[in-house]
This record gives C-alpha cells, sequence and structure tokens, in this order.
C-alpha cells in the first residue's frame, strides 16, 4: 500500500524519492557508497575538520543538491494515500495501478519545459554553448590554416581608416575558381571581425561572404595586423548594381542567368526587388537567430555571390554577439548615417556597457527581448527597399536629404509621403506605384520596417512571412493572403493605437443590431464607469511599469558590477597568431 513520503519531495502528488534512496544512488555512482550511510551529525562534524572530510561534505553537499533536483523533477514509488491516490486492493492484484517506475512531477515539467524554452530563445544559450565547445573544437581540428607566405596579394578593392582589402590568390591553388580570395589586412577591430565571421561560418554559412581563416600577423614595421581570409564572391555589390541605370534588370540577368522575354514595366520590377529583399532578409534572419547583429547593412556591405547566385552580407566589422556579449556598445563612428536606425544605440543606453560572457550568455534571451536589437537592421534594409523602389533616392545627397525629411516627420513614413507626393515628379510617383501593387503590400511592408520604434518594426523572420513575399506570379491577393494582411495590420499597432482602433470600431460599428455600440451608448457607458475604477488600472499599469523598471535596473546593475570585475578581450584567445 502506498504511503504518505517523509522526504522533502515536492511533488505535486506527494511523490518523492526518499532521501537516503537518491543519495545512495548518488554516492555509488561516486564510489563513495558507504560513507553516505554511515557518516552520522557527531562523527561528520569530526570529520569535516580534515581536508580529506571536507571533501566528503563536498560530496554529501553535493549529494543533496541532487537529492533537491531529482525530487523536483521526479517522484518514484511514494506517494499520497489511497483516499486521493488510486491503490488498488491488495487481495485483487489485478485491480494495483502499473507502476511506471517512474513518475515526473508537474513543477519539474513545468520548469523543465521553461527552462529548455530559455535555453534555446534567441539568441540561443543552448546552442551558444554546444557551438563554443563543441563545434569550434572540432572546427579547429580539421579546417585547412593559411599564413602570409601562401597568399599573393593583388588590387585593392577597397578599404578605410581600419583596414585595406585586396583581392589575391593563393600560391597553392586548389582549382583555378578556388584559388580567387579577398583579403582584409585590418586593424584592432579584425579580432571583431574573425569572431564574428567564424561564428557565422558555422552557424549560417550561406548568409554571408564564405570565410576562409583569420589571424594575427606581427612585423617589426608594420606591427600587429589581422589578416582575414574570404572566397571572392563576385565583382559586384548592390550598391554597384543600384546605381546602373539597368537595375533592377541587371539583377535579373544575374539571378536567373538570363535576360527574361517579357515587357519591362513595374510589375517585373517589383518581382525582382521582392526577390532581392526575399535574400536580404533571409540572410539577415540567420544572423539574427544566431545573435548577431550586423549594425551596417547597407548597398556597399552586400554582394552578389556569383556561384550562388544570391546577395550575400559582407563586412562584419561592426557587428555586435548578443549571445556572448561581443561589440556590444557601438563604436558610433562605426555606424554609417545614411543607413542607421533613428535610435543609435541598439540597447539601452542604461545597458551602458558589455557584460561579463557567462553574464551576458545567461541574460542574452532577456536582453534581447527587452531591447530587441535586430530591428536596427531591419530599419537600414527598409531604406535599401526605398531606394531601390525609388531611383531618386539612390544618390548619397538624396538619401541624407530624405533621412532630414523623414526626421522632420518624425519618421513617419506616411505623413512623409503625405507632404511629398501631391508634388511629386514622375520618378517618385512611379516608386509609389510599385510599392502600391497588389493593393499596397510593398508599402506595407515597408512602412512596417521604417518606423521610429524599434519595437514596432517587423523582425526579419516576419517580414519574410509578410504577403509581400507570397505574390509571386500572382497580382491579386487570395482570401488567406488578405486575412494574413489585416493580421499584420493589427498586431504592427502599439497598444495604445490599437485601443484606440477598437474603440473607433464600435463606435463607428454603429448599432445594437450589429452588435456594436452606438457613440451615445459608449459615452453612457464612459459615464456609468466609475472613475475609481480607471483610476485602480491606472494604478496597476503604473505598478507594472515600476517592476519592468526595477527588473531592467537590477540586470544593468549586476551587468555592470559584474563587468566592473572584468574587462579585456578574453575571447581574442580564439584567434590564431601566425608561428
Ligand atoms: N568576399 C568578397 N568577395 C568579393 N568582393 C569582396 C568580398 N569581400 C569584400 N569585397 C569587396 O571589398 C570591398 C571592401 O570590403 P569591406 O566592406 O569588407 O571592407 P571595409 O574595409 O569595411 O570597406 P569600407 O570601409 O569601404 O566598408 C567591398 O566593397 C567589396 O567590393
Amino acid at each position: 500500500m502506498a504511503t504518505v513520503g517523509t522526504s522533502t519531495g515536492f511533488g505535486v502528488c506527494g511523490v518523492s524519492l526518499h532521501s537516503s534512496t537518491s543519495t545512495s544512488l548518488l554516492s555509488s555512482f561516486l564510489g563513495k557508497k558507504l560513507y553516505f550511510k554511515t557518516l552520522t551529525e557527531s562523527t561528520a562534524h569530526k570529520k569535516l575538520a580534515s581536508p580529506k572530510s571536507k571533501n566528503l561534505a563536498v560530496v554529501a553537499a553535493g549529494g543533496q543538491i541532487f537529492n533537491f533536483v531529482h525530487d523536483l523533477f521526479v517522484g518514484v514509488g511514494v506517494g499520497l494515500p489511497c483516499t486521493v491516490m488510486e491503490c488498488g486492493d491488495m487481495i485483487y492484484r489485478s485491480t494495483l495501478p502499473k507502476s511506471n517506475g517512474i513518475s515526473p512531477t508537474v513543477p519539474g515539467v513545468i520548469l523543465a519545459l521553461g527552462t529548455i524554452s530559455y535555453l534555446w530563445a534567441t539568441p540561443g544559450v543552448a546552442p551558444g554553448f554546444f557551438d563554443m565547445f563543441v563545434l569550434a573544437f572540432v572546427e579547429r581540428l580539421f579546417r585547412p590554416t593559411y599564413k602570409k607566405d601562401d597568399i599573393v596579394l593583388g588590387k585593392k578593392l577597397g578599404g578605410g581608416a581600419f583596414g585595406v582589402v585586396y583581392k589575391g590568390s593563393l600560391v597553392k591553388k586548389p582549382s583555378a575558381k578556388d584559388g580567387e580570395i579577398v583579403v582584409k589586412k585590418a586593424t584592432e577591430y579584425g579580432a571583431v571581425e574573425i569572431w564574428m565571421n567564424e561564428r557565422v561560418r558555422r552557424a549560417c554559412a550561406n548568409s554571408c561572404a564564405d570565410f576562409m581563416y583569420g589571424f594575427l600577423e606581427t612585423s617589426a614595421k608594420k606591427g600587429s595586423e589581422y589578416w582575414l581570409i574570404w572566397k571572392f564572391e563576385g565583382e559586384s555589390t548592390l550598391a554597384d548594381l543600384i546605381q546602373s541605370k539597368e537595375f533592377p534588370y541587371n539583377v535579373e540577368a544575374l539571378i536567373l542567368d538570363k535576360v527574361q522575354d517579357m515587357p519591362k514595366g513595374i510589375e517585373r520590377e517589383n518581382r525582382i526587388i521582392q526577390t532581392i529583399m526575399g535574400q536580404l532578409l533571409f540572410a539577415l534572419d540567420s544572423l539574427h537567430s544566431t545573435g548577431i547583429v550586423h549594425r551596417d547593412i547597407k548597398p556597399q556591405n552586400v554582394i552578389f555571390s556569383e556561384e550562388s547566385r544570391t546577395f550575400k552580407i559582407i563586412d562584419l566589422g561592426a557587428a555586435t554577439d548578443l549571445r556572448v556579449g561581443i561589440n556590444y556598445i557601438p563604436k558610433e563612428f562605426l555606424l554609417d548615417p545614411r543607413y542607421s536606425a533613428p535610435e543609435q544605440y541598439i540597447m539601452s543606453t542604461q545597458t551602458p556597457s558589455a557584460p561579463s560572457a557567462p553574464v551576458a550568455t545567461a541574460l542574452s534571451p532577456v536582453l534581447w527581448q527587452l531591447n530587441l536589437p535586430d530591428r536596427f537592421d531591419i530599419y537600414s534594409t527598409g531604406l535599401i527597399f526605398m531606394q531601390m523602389a525609388f531611383p531618386g533616392l539612390r544618390s548619397d545627397s538624396a538619401l541624407i536629404q530624405f533621412n532630414r525629411q523623414l526626421k522632420r516627420c518624425d519618421y513617419d513614413l506616411i505623413a512623409w509621403r503625405e507632404t511629398v507626393e501631391p508634388r511629386a515628379g514622375a520618378e517618385l510617383r512611379r516608386g509609389f506605384e510599385l510599392l502600391d501593387l497588389d493593393g499596397g503590400i510593398g508599402w506595407e511592408l515597408l512602412t512596417s520596417m521604417v518606423r521610429y520604434r524599434a519595437r514596432q518594426r517587423l523582425s526579419a523572420k516576419a517580414a519574410l512571412a509578410h504577403p509581400y513575399f507570397d505574390k509571386e506570379g500572382l497580382l491579386v491577393l487570395s482570401f488567406t493572403q488578405s486575412l494574413r494582411l489585416q493580421l499584420f495590420r493589427a498586431t504592427q499597432q502599439d497598444y495604445s493605437e490599437a485601443a484606440k482602433w477598437i474603440i473607433e470600431l464600435m463606435a463607428k460599428s454603429g448599432t445594437k443590431k450589429d452588435g456594436g455600440f452606438t457613440e451615445a451608448q459608449l459615452q453612457e457607458l464612459k459615464e456609468i464607469k466609475p472613475s475609481e475604477k480607471s483610476n485602480v488600472q491606472r494604478n496597476a499599469l503604473a505598478s507594472a511599469l515600476r517592476v519592468q523598471r526595477k527588473i531592467i535596473r537590477t540586470i544593468n546593475e549586476s551587468v555592470d558590477e559584474l563587468n566592473r570585475r572584468r574587462k579585456s578581450f578574453w575571447w581574442s584567445r580564439w584567434i590564431p597568431k601566425e608561428e
């Protein structure tokens, strides 16, 4: 017959493993079986004095922790009285419930599920550990390495204050094509870029240019320089392609490897732009899912890969890895003001410094949700979308002027449209026409990306699920597509807007018969409501906000506290040095 358990278990049904059972499990596991059974309190005190017994105390404490964790998650063999539990009859044994040996407890299951969801939530604490301690290690064993003497530098491709980029080739070419490489000789920021590229290569290789190797080269003449090597992806960046008069048809020719025999026009152009946006968002989604925010998304940093016929992202020098808190605070001069989102800082300025790696890792899902740093890249991608739709915005000066106009309209694209459309030239009108195709889904997507508040912008994943990407070959939306569009519209509002929208809808939908309220009824409702109620609601909201602020402050303070103790490029030890 079942008895009520005497141990410290949390089981909802009172089930738990008796502590001596689990202790002996652990002790036999540790090969110390006898000690646990014979260690009485008095002898334990005596033994604790010697180092040997200190070890035993540690083992015993370990046993207790094990008990606690075990009891929390699993209950075995003991339960509530038969008045509560189904026990069966000892005489008629067939009525006895079948023992399954182990029964998980409800809080245990909830805790386990919660922990698993937390560990897998963006940017992924658990995958992060696997990546750093397993994948990175295995990769290091097998990947080919290069040194300065293996490389022949060719023409200069670009470069600024933080490094110079060359086209080059390998001395020992694996094949004629594979020998072509791009080499960046970078200053201190090269270390960050090597880290990011290695992370990306393991997590989402197809999103960014194919990174081959990075190392630190020290010479008496030039001091320390980081050398980064990529496969040469192709001749053209999106900036080169966009500047051509042939855009977007030049991209169509590259993606399809042929020119389509179709009349030119905004529908065809829209479809090409849609393809480019899809590829860009796909690459961004992969980066964001692994906890990396690029922070310098612009047409110059999007390269067309001739081999895969897709656009890939380059230049991770300003990127930040929020899984472990690398490059957490942007160096402002690394951000390009033409494409930067208005917030500039992707993390709240109340979180002024990067947490230490373990803290950043543990808190990363919370910090990610509080700040939604990925939306910085989404804003920049929205501006690229605009440049593709409006040829007049493709020059630097036009983009700078547009940014000023948008700022004057409080970053409200709809307000900007209202001001410019009435006096728009043919080119601008054509851009609006292109975005207005298919019931305006292009415009809808654009306005969901270019918004002042990061929280109101779509994520890359949500943008990819937008009906704009469903319309392939269709000019009319299907029923389900328009339903999804409505849903998008509803979910993209902020709370106050949503409340306003519902009230307006209720007020407008008009009569008792329709199931709505007339404005008079709404007024009546307002009057009937006691004023304390709204005070209660306001107080509840204020307390919720206070709690939220307190949580953020506590997290930030502990992050800063821990960070003060340690400030070094701990992760640079991952970067190989040339022997
Ligand atoms: N993998 C690659 N394949 C082909 N070309 C590349 C590749 N990587 C970089 N490039 C070329 O090199 C140029 C400079 O690269 P990148 O933007 O990474 O360097 P940078 O020093 O940050 O330059 P900038 O300061 O101009 O942004 C790019 O514009 C592109 O034309």
